[in-house]
């Protein structure tokens, strides 16, 4: 078969882990901390992740326009750089697919967040809509979407992206990590030849393997398993994407404690729409990012819960139980983000303490 010059390009260059790129404030919460995006940008690289993928919803239009800048100009293509599009409007969506393309990011992925289509046909006139819009390269992210589940009781509409895979710019489609298994095995067998297939959860790497080519994983929090010195999830996807079953289950069995926790904290909030992202940026933190709070963007607490002190803890022994010391117990570089502190700002001066206990 034939591949387009994007898929080609995928193929050579989209391989390993693209992980997610949170924003980080400042401490009255009404901007960007620029140096701890920057600092995130930079410790992604030293992760060994191949893309670093801004995460939407808990910016501002404009200062998501502005943390993809940032990231890009930080990246110096020493990573890729992946934009998230899904706003309710179109218009701004392709706003935002020309502001990614400006900035310098590598791709997109397109997710019809707030769609409720009255058919296949309707859901795929939103991603064609978009895909002709933007020369980016595109992700479709195969997600468990309550607002799909007429077409699919999983959520996922197989046959849309089926359609969309033979479109020239769709290189990959993302597989949740709360992705029903046999849900996960049609899309490796009916999307695998044509676009790059990327679980999110690792035990069902080495079967779909089996499928497909599997070479990248994303865009999800991997420094849950790893760290710089450490970086199991990159030497994982790695060992799977050469077929070398034997070592990834190797590394598979020295990573899974800390994977399986961060899998049982955030599967259940998936479910639910939601994600646990100060867990995220603790876990990020806690093998050398930036931290700092996010915002309380207003969800309900079962969706996007309240990082406690006993949450913090088990993140910790979750890093000991795989050989990887935590950074050391301060919790008030944390909660200010390591550059901020490292300018002096304290806890004092911050305006609120969102999500944290
Ligand atoms: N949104 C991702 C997880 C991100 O951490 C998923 O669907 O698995």
């Amino acid at each position: 078969m034939e591949l387009s010059e994007a898929k080609q390009w995928a193929r050579a260059y989209y391989r390993g882990i693209d992980n997610l790129l949170l924003p980080s404030h400042t401490p009255d919460f009404a901007g960007l901390d620029e140096a701890g995006i920057r600092h995130d940008v930079r410790q992604s690289i030293q992760h060994g992740f191949m893309s670093t993928s801004g995460v939407a919803p808990l910016c501002s239009f404009a200062e998501y326009v502005r943390m993809l800048e940032i990231a890009c100009e930080e990246a110096r293509g020493r990573i890729f750089v992946g934009a998230y599009i899904g706003e309710k409007d179109q218009d701004a969506n392709r706003k935002l697919l020309a502001h990614a393309a400006r900035a310098g990011c590598s791709h997109a992925v397109l997710v019809p967040r707030y769609l409720t289509p009255a058919s296949s046909d309707e859901l795929y006139q939103w991603y064609a809509e978009l895909i002709e819009s933007t020369s980016l390269p595109i992700v479709l992210y195969a997600q468990n979407n309550p607002r799909l589940k007429h077409l699919h009781p999983s959520g996922i509409a197989l046959d849309v992206f089926d359609r969309l895979a033979e479109l020239p710019s769709v290189i990959a489609v993302k597989l949740t990590q709360a992705i029903n298994l046999v849900r996960a095995v049609e899309c490796a067998r009916r999307l695998g030849e044509r676009i790059l297939v990327g679980p999110v959860h690792l035990d069902m790497m080495p079967l779909l393997s089996q499928v497909c080519h599997v070479q990248w994983s994303g865009q999800w929090n991997a420094e849950c398993a790893q760290s710089p010195q450490h970086p199991y999830v990159v030497e994982y996807i790695d060992a799977i994407s050469r077929k070398d079953l034997d070592f990834a289950e190797k590394i598979y069995w020295m990573l899974e404690p800390a994977y399986r926790a961060f899998f049982q904290l955030q599967t259940p909030l998936l479910l639910k729409g939601g994600h646990p992202w100060q867990h995220i940026k603790y876990n990020q933190w806690c093998v050398g990012g930036n931290g700092g709070l996010i915002r309380d963007i207003g969800k309900p607490r079962d969706q996007v819960p309240v990082l406690t002190r006993e949450a913090r803890l088990s993140i910790r022994s979750a890093y000991q139980s795989v050989n990887i010391q935590p950074e050391r117990d301060e919790e008030e570089e944390f909660v200010v983000g390591k550059t901020a502190y490292a300018r002096g700002v304290r806890r004092s001066g911050m305006a609120a303490l969102p999500l944290y206990e």
